[in-house]
């Protein structure tokens, strides 16, 4: 007996992969990609999973997209989420991560694959990524199944909130710098550090997040405190300090002075590390334990997308600070790797 072909949702919000060219460069046009697919043959062999496509309106540039955005999204996989075996976002490049990062977070009990994807060059133009990237997301949400938000791109899927945008226009758009990759898609289908799991059929809980007032600064030799100051002013509730190396900051100075101001304030102090990769270890040098001494909390290896959506996420569901530290420190969906 032929077994069911998977369905699968595609939630089209917009991104290069639909764009058409124009006289001012790319633009979002609707019906555009639908109507590509329709002359791809391949989308539609007996192998391919069906699929809906759902575009959203307005179709965006993703450097556009705000925390109602992944609402949106969260939502309308929520909504669909009985009626489908997997879910396909179609996002644009620039704050994938960012969404993947966001959903990952909102998104508990999550019992079948997410996969976020995208392309650099329009589906529909000449040499298109688009094509490989869609097609073997859709295949990969049918086929191997893990059950998280993801990224793929260019032949590899990635955790979603381990994922950052690492080229602006290569086609290897994206890495994972402390988590290897779950899946690589060669001329077979190697399963990583991914688990493959049959479909659970639970309800799916969403978090509601909101737009929060969240600071990201980077140090650099010489800064003075007063950006600090300014960064950290009401209604500001956390500042990610992206800090050198294992988490160290100049300790002489006023830099200091001008945290623990903040910190005595109830802002929450994230320290990440400006490093592509690599974990804070705020044990390390003098100048980390100065920044524990006076409360900052370490970011452990989060990219900063995840840290910063994990804050939107955090500073959403409650007003607790000792709650919201002890969450941040906590690995609550893969997106940091806890010290033995
Ligand atoms: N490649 C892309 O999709 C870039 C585009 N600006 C976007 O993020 O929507």
């Amino acid at each position: 007996m032929a077994t069911k072909r998977k369905r699968i949702y595609i939630a089209y919000t917009g991104g290069t992969i639909g764009m058409m060219k124009s006289a001012h460069g790319y633009i979002p046009a609707p019906g555009f990609l639908e109507k590509s697919l329709q002359g791809m043959p391949e989308f539609f062999r007996p192998e391919m999973p069906e699929f809906t496509l759902c575009e959203y309106s307005p179709l965006m540039d993703s450097s556009d997209m705000t925390p109602a955005d992944w609402q949106r999204i969260a939502d309308d996989i929520q909504r669909n989420y009985n009626d489908y075996d997997g879910f396909v976002i179609l996002h644009g490049t620039d704050t994938m991560a960012y969404t993947a990062s966001a959903l990952s977070f909102m998104f508990e009990n999550l019992g079948k694959p997410v996969i976020v994807t995208g392309s650099q060059i329009p589906l529909a133009a000449l040499r298109s990524d688009g094509q490989t990237n869609l097609l073997n997301a859709l295949y990969i949400a049918a086929h191997y199944p893990i059950h998280e938000v993801t990224l793929f791109f260019n032949n590899r899927l990635f955790r979603g909130n381990r994922a950052t945008k690492a080229d602006a226009d290569g086609f290897d758009a994206f890495a994972a710098p402390n988590f290897p990759p779950l899946l690589e898609a060669g001329i077979d289908i190697e399963i990583l550090n991914g688990v493959i799991q049959p479909v659970k059929q639970r309800p799916l809980k969403v978090a509601a997040v909101t737009a929060q007032e969240i600071g990201v600064v980077t140090l650099y030799p010489g800064m003075s405190a007063s950006i600090i100051d300014n960064l950290v002013k009401h209604p500001v509730k956390a500042l990610i300090l992206l800090s050198y190396g294992v988490g160290n900051a100049p300790q002489g100075g006023s830099l200091i002075d001008a945290l623990k101001r903040a910190i005595d304030a109830e802002i929450i102090v994230l320290n990440c590390t400006q490093c592509f990769k690599g974990t804070v270890n705020m044990a390390g040098y003098a100048t980390g334990n100065a920044l524990a001494d006076i409360g900052v909390i370490s970011g452990q290896d989060m990219t900063i997308e995840a840290a910063l959506t994990k804050l939107h996420f955090l500073l959403s569901q409650t007003n607790n600070l000792v709650d919201i530290k002890n969450k941040l420190a906590e690995n609550l969906r893969g997106e940091l790797t806890p010290a033995d």
